[in-house]
């Protein structure tokens, strides 16, 4: 298979958190949806990846290449939108044409006004007066519009209404549609991901709890409702994670059919990503 991008033992250390030896790889061709938690170190890993802050050890591959001594070949092919806008308030759409047209070689200025005129954002408008969603919807803009190959995004769509979201989530949808190119997106909007996701990464408190096939996940992974006195009946090697509530008991198992037909009694309902999340934050172990 070959990977678009490819994080291998990054680790950060901040006086309270650290990113603990976090690997995970996105194929070509494929949307890798990076969730966790608020302060799991999302943004701080894309940050690391991209040599937006210094990392203490770990590398990074892009496009095959390393981004230590390829970073300006890197930039150059990719596109990343983080949830806070970059651009200076007193700038218009059309300043930053004039300005990214500078700094991309493949900057294509048609391409950008065809965006600006699709997400409705005036050029001649100054980012102070721009919503929160029309500046997403601009620095989105911006990042296609030097026909980058990889896309990284940070929350990118975290301010904007379901139908501008639904429009966007298309765009990366044809994006991707050339084999050649990729996307990680993180977000805490995991509809979004459900609808768009090849794969998915898990990270919790710095560290990676598991990066696979999201079609895979959803197709072993179950939650078994049962009482808090079954628990001991199912077989410990399938139980991720546990949680009680008023009504007894919902267990994450790895294997949904090899518990069924184990337990044909037992009533398992699908996972989404939502829920995988809450059990791996919120679940207990055995
Ligand atoms: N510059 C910094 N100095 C010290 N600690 C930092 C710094 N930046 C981030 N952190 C810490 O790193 C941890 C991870 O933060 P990060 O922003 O990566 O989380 P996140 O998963 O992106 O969260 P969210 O979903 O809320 O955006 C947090 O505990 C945060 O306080």
């Amino acid at each position: 298979m070959e990977y678009a991008i490819k994080v291998t033992d990054l680790c950060k250390v901040y006086p309270d958190f650290a990113l603990d030896n976090v690997s995970f790889a996105v194929p070509k061709g494929c949307i890798m949806g990076f969730i966790g938690e608020n302060g799991a170190g999302k943004s701080t890993t894309i940050k690391a990846m991209l040599n937006l802050i210094h990392r203490n050890s770990g590398t990074v591959e892009i496009l095959g290449m390393d981004l230590d001594s390829h970073e300006k070949e890197i930039k150059e092919r990719i596109g990343v939108v983080f949830d806070e806008c970059c651009f200076h308030d007193n700038l218009t759409p059309a300043d930053i044409s004039k300005i990214l047209g500078n700094i991309y070689q493949s900057w294509d200025g048609k391409l950008y006004q065809t965006y600006l005129a699709r997400f409705g954002l005036g050029e001649k408008k100054k980012i102070k007066e721009f919503s929160r969603g029309m500046k997403m919807k601009l620095g989105i803009a911006a990042a296609l519009a030097h026909k980058p190959d990889v896309l990284i995004l940070d929350e990118a769509t975290s301010g904007l209404d379901p139908i501008v979201r639904e429009e966007i989530l298309d765009i990366f949808l044809d994006f991707i549609q050339d084999e050649k190119h990729a996307i990680l997106i993180s977000s805490h909007i995991t509809s979004d991901l459900d609808k768009i996701a090849d794969y998915l990464t898990f990270i919790h408190h710095g560290k990676i709890v598991f990066s696979a096939g999201r079609d895979e996940l959803m197709d072993s992974m179950g939650v078994v409702k049962c009482g808090a006195e079954d628990i001991a009946g199912i077989e410990r090697d399938q139980i991720i994670r546990f949680r009680k509530n008023q009504f007894g008991c919902e267990v994450l198992v790895r294997d949904k059919r090899a518990v069924a037909a184990l337990h044909p009694e037992m009533v398992i309902d699908p996972v989404t990503t939502e829920s995988i999340m809450l059990f791996y934050s919120r679940g207990e172990e055995l």
